[in-house]
């Protein structure tokens, strides 16, 4: 077992599932858990110690009400915030959350100096660049996840159509995650063979569209929250890249600093995840509908942080 420690910010649906996740795969020695309903947070941490107890994993789950209790972790995971409900969209959240996000990350960043952050609250490129802002941090240090979770989702989109090769589908999807996010079906194998020859063309379009309105879907039939288990599986993965120093790429919200042609605005994007967090972008080579796609969410992104510097940073 690791002497690593990781600490969850909000423990609702996500953040529950995500220390119930790590818990059980004994990937860290510690879990601390912190929220502002006092009561849920000493509830989850005794049943997910529980849980892990009856799954021999060693890791440790305690429950933080003081802000130094929270502290000297190696990853940070913020899903502190509002969740939408049917008829909203994610930018619904923008302002609400942004509010959430600037007051955990002071407390987050004074006690665990030396974490790295990620940020799963919505709208979430608009939440990495609140969090980047108010920390004051370089890129590196604070990361979105989305795309390991709308990937997921397009994989699961191409098994209903094909029937076939469950655990062989590799799907890519990058930009921002919101209406606009870009489902790369050229990029998308099934054991490494490209999704066009194994689907029809319009069945490629299907599985965009089903793919970008996947946590709709869910919201929709859900009626109280958004989705959670997926999510959660998500982003367990990336702090096991980020403890275990995996170097594995993933598609995660990071700052773009030149990189596609644009600067300071976040979007997904694949990276290479290790101990230092972001510790490479990776440039894909786009064709030009791609190319107008990706804009298309940066522009989406862009209108947002236009928001958050008029009407919350000012
Ligand atoms: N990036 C992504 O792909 C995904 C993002 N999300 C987002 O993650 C966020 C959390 O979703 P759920 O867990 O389903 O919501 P939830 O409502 O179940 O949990 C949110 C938790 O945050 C807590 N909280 C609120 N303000 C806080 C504060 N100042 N300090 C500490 N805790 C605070 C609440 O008490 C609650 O327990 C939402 O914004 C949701 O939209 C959800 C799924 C996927
Ligand atoms: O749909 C939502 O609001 C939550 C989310 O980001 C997702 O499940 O993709």
């Amino acid at each position: 077992m690791n002497n690593k420690k990781v600490g969850i910010i909000g423990v609702g649906n996500v953040g529950s599932t995500l220390a119930f996740t790590l818990a059980s795969k004994n990937k860290c020695s510690q879990i601390l858990l912190k929220d502002i309903r006092e009561n849920i947070v000493q509830a989850m941490a005794l049943d997910i110690s529980q849980s892990a107890n009856a799954a021999k994993s060693n890791t440790i789950v305690k429950a933080c009400i003081k802000d130094e209790e929270f502290k000297d972790c190696d990853v940070v995971v913020i899903t502190a915030g509002i969740a939408r409900r049917p008829g909203m969209s994610r930018d619904d959240l923008l302002l609400t959350n942004a509010k959430i996000m600037t007051q955990v990350i002071q407390s987050a960043i004074t006690f665990n100096p030396n974490a790295i952050i990620i940020v799963v609250s919505n709208p979430l490129d608009a939440m990495v660049y609140t969090a980047l802002k108010a920390a004051n941090y370089p890129r590196n240090k604070i990361i979105g996840m989305a795309g390991i979770l709308d990937s997921a989702r397009m994989s699961h989109f191409i098994l209903e159509k094909l029937g076939y090769d469950a655990g062989q589908i590799e799907a890519s999807v990058m930009g921002g995650h919101g209406d606009d996010m870009v489902p790369l079906p050229n990029f998308s194998t099934v054991a490494g063979v490209p999704l066009s020859e194994v689907l029809e063309t319009d069945d490629i379009n299907d599985i965009v569209e089903k793919t970008k309105n996947g946590g709709a879907q869910i919201v929709k039939l859900l009626e109280t929250g958004s989705a959670y288990y997926a999510p959660a599986y998500a982003t367990s993965l990336m702090v096991e890249a980020i403890l275990e120093d995996k170097k594995e790429v993933y598609p995660c919200a990071v700052r773009l600093e030149g990189e596609y042609g644009y600067e300071d605005i976040v979007s997904g994007v694949p990276v290479m995840l290790g101990k230092d967090g972001v510790e490479k972008v990776i440039e894909l080579h786009l064709n030009d509908s791609q190319k107008e796609e990706f804009s298309k969410s940066i522009a989406s992104v862009k209108e947002l942080v236009d928001t958050l510097e008029n009407k919350f940073f000012k």
